[in-house]
């Protein structure tokens, strides 16, 4: 069964939690979008594991070099899952992937910016990382002429465990769903939703119908 993801792309430690308390019993996994976790420091993902300790928490550090040292800071934080990017040298996702280990957490590789990214999917499979992240980022959703459809195409593909972010929202979710992919990430059509909490059980029912 695909998990359901929600990205919070939010800035304060407080928003994020409240809408966390929205919107958990519809999600699997929370996710603590890049610039919540600059903003607000790794103390972000303590504060929300204590809160959501039956949740999955998802720090998205995008880490570009030292991985093992990045997702050792996210793991002793709280964290089940740190990203990666896939753009990287593999030593990095190495590293990462060698903290993950000895914490019994994972490591999912962004492919955000990625040219080939069911290629760069099936390499860093291989190198131990649960799942990879087909991830169009939200400059490249504004471009004119971006479909999530290229992500479904890919996600069929792929062969290996993917998510699938990149502006899922209830339109495409089915189609999300039948791709697939492991995960469905949904940030911009929970958190700015009139009623996030509906508009994650909207979404959590799509996916479980
Ligand atoms: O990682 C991100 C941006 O870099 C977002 O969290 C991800 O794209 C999901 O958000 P949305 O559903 O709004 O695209």
């Amino acid at each position: 069964m695909i998990k359901l993801q929600v990205a919070i792309d939010l800035l304060k430690t407080e928003d994020a939690l409240a809408l966390a308390k929205k919107v958990a019993p519809y999600v699997d996994i929370i996710e603590l979008g890049t610039p919540l976790i600059k903003s607000e420091g790794v103390a972000v993902i303590r504060a929300m594991k204590d809160a959501f300790p039956d949740k999955e928490v998802f720090a998205d550090f995008k880490t570009a070099d030292t991985g093992e040292l990045e997702a050792g800071l996210a793991f002793d934080a709280g964290a089940d899952y740190v990203t990666i990017l896939g753009s990287v040298d593999d030593a990095t996702i190495e590293g990462a992937v060698k903290a993950a280990k000895e914490h019994g957490r994972g490591v999912v590789i962004d492919t955000i910016g990625v040219k080939d990214r069911v290629k760069r999917a099936k390499e860093v499979t291989k190198l131990g990382v649960s799942f990879v992240e087909l991830h169009a980022g939200l400059d490249e959703q504004a471009l004119e002429g971006y479909s999530i459809q290229v992500l479904i195409d890919e996600a069929k593909k792929a062969g290996v465990p993917v998510s699938i972010a990149g502006g899922v929202n209830k339109d495409n979710i089915d189609a999300v769903k039948n791709s697939g992919a492991v995960v469905a990430v949904a940030g911009g059509a929970i958190y700015s939703a009139e009623d996030p909490a509906a508009a994650a059980k909207e979404l959590h029912d799509l996916i479980n119908a």
